[in-house]
């Protein structure tokens, strides 16, 4: 694969920045690839480990001469960075990020971007419960979608450049705007997510009644909730609070259908509820004829990979 960036900066040194890191490696994607973290411990680490070519201790060095500088750092943090990278971008640079939530991340970095760079916004649908700069691993966006989102102006050119990239890594890339991206998360990742939240904190409720039986006999659909329920807490209750209006309009949605379903239980409405699973059925396995999902061992792909 040939080089697509001259010298990338990853910006925030966490599971998605370590992953980009291993694949821009594996595909030699990359001439040079920097790192910036906040935190010395953080920096320490990806010394010791390798991640990056060169750890910088400021973002002004991270940015400076980099051709792409690539956001990987909680959505509520985006525009504050931005602020503080914008002086030192070079012209003609291309500034994206992998935020979970598109039209908020916008709203916050445009306007703190000078006039001679790209700002090109994506998101990787691929991740697991692991934070922190050891997490990341070559393979976590093979064959998993990425999104990019264009804003008004993106240049092209820009946009195709980084689709290279992403497809290099492994990725199937599609564009989205920003709008329709927040509301197709809300329904398959953001509200998910705050299900098995609150799943898990009712299970840790009744726990006082149970003792240790909740864990002990955790069938595999709760272990699937206590996985996602283990996914770090900043950038979750950013996510939410940036993807406000969108989780809250499919919470509403899953609210009504949480009481018809516990309405037909309490009537003995067995028909309703059997219609209902037949119907969530046929969803599953659309799902997995369509080849998108990734624990199916037909398609011979691993699954999420636990750490
Ligand atoms: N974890 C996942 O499964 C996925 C996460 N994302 C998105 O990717 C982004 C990064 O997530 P992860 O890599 O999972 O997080 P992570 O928690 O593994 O890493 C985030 C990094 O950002 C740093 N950081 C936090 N605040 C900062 C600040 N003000 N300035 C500089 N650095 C700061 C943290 O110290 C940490 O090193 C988030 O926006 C998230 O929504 C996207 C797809 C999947
Ligand atoms: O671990 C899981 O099940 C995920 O859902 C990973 C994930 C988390 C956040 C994203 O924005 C995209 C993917």
């Amino acid at each position: 694969m040939p080089q697509v960036y001259e010298r990338v900066a990853l910006i925030g040194l966490g599971l998605i920045a370590s992953s980009m890191f291993w694949a821009m490696k594996r595909g030699g994607l990359a001439g040079e690839v920097v790192g910036y973290a906040r935190s010395a411990e953080t920096r320490e680490t990806a010394r010791e480990i390798g991640l990056c070519d060169r750890v910088c201790d400021t973002l002004a060095e991270a940015v400076e001469d980099a051709d792409l500088v690539v956001l990987c750092i909680p959505v509520g943090v985006m525009g504050a960075v931005a602020a503080q990278i914008a002086p030192h971008l070079k012209a003609g640079a291309t500034i994206s990020d992998v935020g979970s939530v598109k039209a908020d991340v916008i709203a916050q970095v445009a306007p703190h971007l000078p006039d001679n760079v790209h700002f090109v916004p994506a998101h990787p649908l691929a991740g697991t419960e692991h934070s922190g700069p050891a997490s990341g691993f070559a393979e976590l966006f093979d064959n998993r979608w990425l999104l990019i989102v264009p804003t008004e102006g993106t240049d092209p050119a820009a946009t195709a450049q980084l689709r290279a990239l992403w497809e290099g890594m492994g990725a199937n890339v599609e564009e989205m705007d920003a709008e329709h991206h927040d509301l197709v998360l809300a329904v398959t990742s953001h509200a998910p997510h705050l299900i098995a939240y609150t799943m898990v904190g009712v299970a840790d409720d009744l726990r006082r009644v149970t003792d240790t039986e909740v864990i002990k006999y955790s069938a595999a659909g709760f272990r699937d909730f206590t996985r996602i329920a283990a996914s770090d807490p900043t950038m979750w209750r950013d996510v939410f609070l940036s993807n406000k209006e969108a989780t809250l309009e499919i919470l509403g949605r899953f609210t009504e259908e949480l009481f018809a379903l516990q309405r037909a239980i309490r009537q003995g409405d067995g028909d309703h509820l059997h219609d209902y699973f037949t119907r969530t059925r046929a969803i599953r396995r659309g799902i997995i004829e369509a080849g998108q999902d990734t624990d199916a061992p037909d398609f011979g792909r691993g699954g999420e990979r636990s750490k």
